[in-house]
């Protein structure tokens, strides 16, 4: 990890480790999974790559959470940040590896390995970036139609106390033109977190709609990148948690994984 921190900061094109993962690959010993989650605002990044940060014991890195880390801390970057943010804009590439690189630092320190990225690319400036520091393994791109990502946008809820995400939208979508029907259930926080929850202040209509424009005129080439380097693995999300966790772990050859862990425990 200190090559990644090093370069990033330098912004340097040296090349890093050797590859090591192919998403049919079993999951290989000599170091840690290093993926990148792609996907629309409201998607379910968070989600998917934290649990499979706690599964695979690597650390989630959600250049989104910093950024709004550094606005919370009242950071010297704040007030400039808050207004691109609220507008639903991108942070430049030269803040967000400045903040990157920190976290990676920290984790460094921490004598951790490996890493999902979760918010991150999402340029293809940061992604070549990124390429010249360090080995992707696996890219996937989590996918959403449009309806159930504003939904999910709107009904999100954050708990001031715990940090817990929760979600109040009841989705059901019917399939129309050729697109299948969708129903996602709300995930409800426990009793004790109800009277503490807030809603994110770029999570306003106007301000989504905003964010989604902007992920598909900078982001959505970001896929391609990846497309065309054989990196990235298309997952269509059948419903919510219940449904998808499943799936994803099978589409990721991890289905047998998470049982060894649990009987290993
Ligand atoms: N890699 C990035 N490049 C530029 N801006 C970023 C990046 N990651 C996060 N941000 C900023 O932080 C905001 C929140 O990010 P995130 O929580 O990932 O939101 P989203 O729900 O839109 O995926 C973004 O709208 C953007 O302003």
């Amino acid at each position: 990890m200190a090559a990644i921190i090093r370069l990033i900061k330098r912004g340097s094109s040296v090349s890093y480790a050797a590859r090591s993962f192919s998403s049919h690959a079993p999951l290989r010993k000599e170091r840690n999974v290093q993926w990148v989650f792609l996907g629309c605002p409201g998607v379910g990044k968070g989600t998917y790559a934290s649990r499979l940060c706690s599964l695979l014991g690597v650390p989630h890195i959600a250049t989104g959470d910093l950024v709004r880390h550094e606005l919370s801390s009242n950071g010297p970057l704040a007030s400039q940040l808050s207004e691109i943010v609220n507008q639903g804009k991108l942070v430049s590439d030269e803040i967000i590896i400045s903040l990157l690189s920190k976290r990676l630092a920290d984790e460094e320190a921490k004598g951790e390995s490996g890493f999902i990225l979760d918010g991150f690319p999402r340029t293809i400036k940061q992604a070549e970036i990124l390429e010249g520091v360090t080995d992707i393994d696996l890219v996937v791109n989590l996918k959403l139609q449009e309806e159930a990502l504003l939904a999910k946008c709107l009904g999100r809820r954050i708990c001031n106390q715990c940090g817990g995400n929760f979600n109040v939208a009841s989705i059901n979508i019917k399939g129309e033109n050729g697109l299948p029907g969708m129903v996602m259930a709300p995930l409800l926080p426990p009793a004790h977190c109800m009277s503490k929850l807030v809603t994110r202040a770029d999570d306003t209509e106007t301000v989504v709609k905003e964010r989604l424009r902007i992920y598909n005129e900078k982001s959505r080439p970001v896929e391609e990148f990846y497309r065309s380097r054989g990196k990235l693995l298309e997952f269509d999300l059948p419903g919510g948690i219940p449904e998808s966790w499943p799936k994803l772990l099978q589409a990721l050859n991890l289905d047998d994984y998470e049982e060894k862990q649990s009987a290993a425990a």
